[in-house]
């Protein structure tokens, strides 16, 4: 989804010179060609409020950092962002040759061969290193850092601190809830909420860090006090090439430039291999068993179907709580243990937790789009699954409490890790008795083209799963139905009442981007229109 670039500042900004800044950050002035402006003196009472590194959300006072993208260099941007009134322009070299050969000279250029990795901390040094003011927590993983960081936010909260959380959903600054265009914001933007968050009175900061924010140096100047990992699975392999560059972008959470304990799900091979990255004290914690000598296990786990689970989280040292969540599946038992093994890793007392979980009644928060349920009669559940690991334990965690068939509707991204289509496909047909592929966010791509290669994944498994099939157990049924809404509409009008409809993939989202347009679409809105529509002809039938 693209959102318009939205811009947070804190109220009272310092303000600083720039020649502090170029002095702590060793900062050229100009480059050899630019040099008749750009000496020492060019610097005399400069100052700078904040910091931005998009020219499109500039206003006066900002240092503008110049980044070097992908598509175009944050340099040819910089003319724009002085219009606005940035004071400074901070860039790399090829940066200031860019702005030299523009003629652009009204503000000094300050120098460095890397600006991306100056970002944060310059960022962090300008708004007063805003982080250090807080107790933070960090979330990566492929999946459940949206949910672990939400269930974090509860527990504190439950402990009476006033929350920060960020991520994918949504940010909040206490009560103030602002709307996420990132997962992870980017270096300045994120410095600058956190400041507010400071200026808000927030005590604690509960956050999602993805891999792709480690790669791209965004939370480069926070140093987290604790830093949690749910698992590892394919996804995102279009940004980081293969499995294992993706895990090396995620490892770099557990180092001391990052954060200053771990806490680390070994459930699976990925996990167990992060403690050994890991160069900062990691707590391990095992949650299906396996693991009993890790320091934090999860025992006595009663699932009860889609009221959610009850468990005991115990330390190697004794200390130990039994609660409940009402997220269901065994993955948010995992998500709710990781959440509270970091909060006592943090140095909560476990009587002090143990009491505010009865008073708020176990680890649980309504996560907006994960295992979110809309509708009873046929269940319909919207969640987040947008890989294959996680569809396939939605599909699992929906199976038990499923009395009719279990239906699925769900489509793959487009411009995005297209080794993973065929393969949601088969877990798909593997995990649900009726597959019904759609479009996710085609981007630029082709839907028709997506469907196919996730079809051709289905229909694979399918022929797989038939021929192993008992006699008079119904064959699995895989359709293609597009576009998204007419899908959801028209499974839904045809599943029976006891059937369970699973909408995959898209979870809180509200635009759907097409060639480069974004569509209002909402799955939960279009699921509960169709409701509505089948109690209206239900009633018709019955009058
Ligand atoms: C793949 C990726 O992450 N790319 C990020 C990268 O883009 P880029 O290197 O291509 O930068 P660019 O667009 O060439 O721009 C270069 C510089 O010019 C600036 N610019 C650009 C255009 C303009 O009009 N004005 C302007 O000033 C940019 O802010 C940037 O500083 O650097 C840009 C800013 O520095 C990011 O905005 C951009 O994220 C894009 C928007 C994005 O969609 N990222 C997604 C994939 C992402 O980060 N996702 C993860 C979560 C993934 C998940 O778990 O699902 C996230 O944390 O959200
Ligand atoms: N611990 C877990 N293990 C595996 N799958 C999970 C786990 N937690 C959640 N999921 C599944 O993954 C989906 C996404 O969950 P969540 O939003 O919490 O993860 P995320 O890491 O934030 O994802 P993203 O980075 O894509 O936003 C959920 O809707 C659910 O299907």
């Amino acid at each position: 989804m693209t959102s318009p670039i939205d811009r947070l500042r804190p109220t009272a900004s310092a303000h600083h010179s720039a020649q502090d800044l170029a002095t702590t950050f060793e900062l050229t002035v100009g480059t050899g060609r630019t040099a008749p402006d750009a000496g020492p003196g060019a610097l005399a009472g400069v100052e700078i409020w904040s910091v931005a590194s998009d020219n499109r959300v500039v206003a006066d006072g900002d240092l503008f950092v110049a980044l070097p993208g992908a598509s175009a260099h944050g340099a040819t941007f910089a003319s724009g962002a002085i219009d606005r009134g940035a004071r400074a322009v901070l860039t790399d070299p090829r940066g200031a040759l860019l702005l030299d050969e523009a003629g652009e000279r009204r503000v000094p250029v300050l120098v460095t061969d890397d600006p991306r990795n100056l970002l944060g901390p310059v960022a962090a040094w300008v708004y007063g290193a805003p982080a250090e003011h807080l107790t933070t927590f960090a979330v990566t993983g492929t999946n459940g850092k949206t949910t672990t960081t939400y269930l974090i936010d509860h527990v504190l909260r439950a402990l009476g601190w006033k929350g920060g959380l960020i991520g994918t959903v949504e940010m909040r600054s206490g009560d103030r809830v602002l709307p996420s265009r990132l997962t992870t914001p980017e270096a300045a933007d994120l410095q600058a909420l956190l400041a507010t968050m400071r200026e808000d009175g927030v005590g604690t900061l509960a956050m999602e860090v993805s891999s792709h924010a480690l790669s791209l140096h965004r939370v480069d100047g926070i140093v987290f006090d604790v830093a949690g990992f749910t698992n590892l699975s394919q996804d995102h392999l279009d940004f980081h090439g293969d499995l294992q560059e993706y895990f090396d972008a995620k490892a770099a959470l557990f180092t001391p430039e990052h954060a200053r304990r771990g806490v680390v799900v070994v459930d699976d091979a990925w996990g167990r291999r992060m403690t050994e990255a890991a160069t900062i004290p990691v707590a391990t914690l095992s949650v299906a068993g396996e693991r009993t000598d890790a320091d934090w296990t999860v025992t006595d786990v009663v699932a009860d179907g889609a009221a959610g689970s009850a468990f005991t989280l115990r330390h190697r040292d004794g200390r130990e709580i039994r609660t409940t969540t009402a997220l269901p599946g065994g993955f948010n038992v995992a998500n709710a243990a990781l959440a509270l093994a970091m909060v006592l890793e943090a140095g909560a007392d476990v009587r002090d937790v143990r009491a505010a979980l009865e008073a708020a009644g176990g680890v649980s928060a309504a996560v907006p789009g994960r295992m979110e349920v809309v509708g009873t009669s046929p269940r319909v559940v919207v969640d987040f699954a947008h890989n294959t690991d996680a569809l396939s334990l939605a599909l699992a965690a929906l199976r038990p409490t499923t009395e009719g068939r279990l239906v699925v509707v769900f489509g793959a991204t487009g411009d995005r890790d297209k080794g993973k289509r065929p393969r949601m496909g088969a877990v798909a047909v593997e995990g649900a008795d009726v597959v019904v592929v759609t479009d996710d966010d085609p981007h630029g791509e082709d839907p028709a083209s997506i469907r196919a290669e996730v079809l051709a994944g289905a229909l694979a498994a399918r022929d797989v799963a038939d021929g192993a099939h008992a006699p008079g157990v119904p064959a699995r049924t895989v359709t293609e139905v597009a576009p998204r809404a007419a899908a959801i509409r028209d499974t839904i009008r045809e599943a029976g009442p006891q059937d369970t409809v699973l909408i995959a993939g898209r979870g809180h989202e509200v635009w759907q981007e097409i060639a480069g347009v974004d569509h209002a679409l909402d799955d939960r809105v279009e699921a509960r229109a169709a409701l509505a529509e089948r109690d209206e002809t239900t009633k018709e039938h019955g009058a």
